[in-house]
């Protein structure tokens, strides 16, 4: 089979409520949906509107924190919070059976960030079967974030040591910050959890910009990638006249 892809909710469609989009995912023929943050939907609506699709949510962020937060988790003296967050997330994942949770590090640097990290992703992965996600994010974007790189990342699944911890691996946020995204798929594969991409720099559709997506979407078929990849780019106005790169 070949691959398939997922909305992500937090960009396409974000101007309809959750439900609305789902659905809309589904119509325009994606095979999974995932999102951000979907608290504020009574979780019972989005699990009607997957199950009345037939498409999986396969993934969710923790609670950023307050405003000008970006995630609590690598916050030394926050970690009753950052549990809190874990803990939500992984009701409303239990709630809609998604399939992965990505816990925010937020703004923070240095070993006493890394120790807190490691302890809110062991009390995460000890909390849940579901898979747990980190993610580095670019500098342009969220500079001061504590997890940048691929290599941090892969220090930290290492130190944590369990199971179900795996890398978000965001083509666009790696390219950003790394290149090499074709030897850095291959050699990380085993602790992929998910890949995410959008076009570099200006994180629109995959149809333009410095990476080259059709060879990109081959290297995953090529290394059997089973699952939907995650449609993470800003439509910059409604969702379908973007999607011609979907139905090629
Ligand atoms: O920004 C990204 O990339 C994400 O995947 C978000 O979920 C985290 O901000
Ligand atoms: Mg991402």
């Amino acid at each position: 089979m070949g691959l398939t892809f997922s909305a992500n909710l937090g960009f396409l469609w974000q101007e309809l409520p959750l439900p609305d989009a789902i659905r809309a995912a589904h119509r325009a023929g994606f095979a999974a949906v995932e999102c951000h943050w979907p608290y504020d939907v009574p979780a019972q609506q989005v699990a009607a509107a997957l199950s009345g699709t037939g498409l999986r949510m396969l993934g969710l962020n923790t609670r950023r924190g307050g405003p000008g937060e970006n995630g609590l988790s690598a916050l030394p003296a926050r970690g009753a919070e950052a549990r809190a967050a874990v803990d939500e997330a992984i009701a409303y994942a239990d709630a809609i059976d998604a399939g992965a949770i990505h816990v925010m590090a937020g703004f923070a640097t240095g070993q006493e960030a890394e120790a807190a990290f490691i302890d809110t992703l062991r009390y995460a992965c000890a909390a849940t079967t579901r898979t747990i996600l980190i993610e580095p994010l670019n500098s342009y974007d969220a500079p001061g974030y504590f997890l940048t790189t691929t290599a941090q990342a892969e220090g930290i699944i290492a130190k944590v040591a369990a199971p179900n911890l795996r890398l978000m691996f965001d083509c666009y946020h790696v390219q950003l910050m790394e290149g090499d995204v074709t030897h850095k798929l291959e050699r990380l594969l085993p602790i992929i959890g998910h890949i995410q991409f959008a076009s570099v720099p200006d994180r629109g559709a995959p149809d333009h910009g410095e990476l080259n997506y059709p060879h990109i979407f081959a290297v995953a078929e090529r290394l059997g990638w089973p699952l939907p990849l995650g449609a993470e780019y800003k439509p910059g106005g409604p969702t379908e006249p973007t999607l011609g790169w979907l139905l090629r």
